[in-house]
């Protein structure tokens, strides 16, 4: 159970969240500069609020006047906007990054045959199409085995087949792996064929949306 209550100041307007998340898939949408990368990172550990409380299974990442718990010890798949895959490494050398020496790869393998992309691991980013990028960067998200995955427009590179393609492949994956998933997206579509949740976040302030 992810639970959010935290309160952080931007530029222009206050960005202030509540909200619960069991393991359901939760969609992000609004306006651009709305506040819905900044909810991402203060959950990855990369920004963090000005007050209040992030938890994810009862372990806290953030909590008022604590230290927040470290990036590296959050158990969080983030796949950020633009994939971020290093470009001087393979395809198998960026999934694999991430993780500790010894540490059983066997899952991967299998993500690798759910997402279709065992035939490009010895290829670098540039050798490979936005859809392919998109599919390794959802493989390295999933490779530390996270208790949450957070994906900042994850379709939005696609072509309508890759687009379906992925989201029934995400759907598998949460079937499989059970935890919630939160996405950002600006097609209504999307949120409302994958979610089980919508939150709408407008200069900060967010209201929860009927899924249909
Ligand atoms: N660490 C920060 N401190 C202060 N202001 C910030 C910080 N990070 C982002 N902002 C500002 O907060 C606002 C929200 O940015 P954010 O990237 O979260 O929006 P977004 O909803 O993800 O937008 P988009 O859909 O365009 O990606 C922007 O005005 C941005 O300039």
């Amino acid at each position: 159970m992810l639970l959010v209550d935290f309160q952080k100041q931007l530029d222009h307007f206050s960005l202030e969240m509540q909200f619960e998340l069991d393991r359901e898939i939760l969609a992000l949408v609004g306006s651009s500069g709305s506040g819905k990368t900044t909810l991402l990172n203060c959950l990855a550990g990369i920004v963090h609020p000005d007050v209040g409380t992030i938890s994810l299974n009862g372990q806290e990442f953030f909590s008022g006047g604590q230290k927040p718990l470290k990036i590296q010890k959050r158990k969080v798949g983030y796949l950020f906007q633009d994939y971020a895959l290093f470009p001087h490494l393979s395809v198998e050398q960026n999934i694999l990054y991430a993780l500790s020496r010894g540490t059983d790869v066997s899952h991967i393998t299998e993500l690798t045959k759910i997402l279709g992309i065992t035939g490009l691991l010895g290829k670098y980013p540039h050798q490979i199409s936005g859809g392919e990028k998109q599919r390794v960067a959802l493989t390295r998200a999933m490779a530390v085995q996270p208790d949450i995955l957070l994906l900042d427009e994850p379709f939005s590179a696609l072509d309508d087949a890759n687009r379906d393609r992925c989201q029934d492949e995400l759907l598998r994956i949460h079937e499989k792996w059970q935890i919630p998933i939160i996405f950002v997206t600006h097609r209504i579509a999307d949120a409302e064929k994958l979610a089980d949740r919508i939150l709408r976040i407008e200069k900060g302030q967010m209201t929860e949306q009927t899924v249909y």
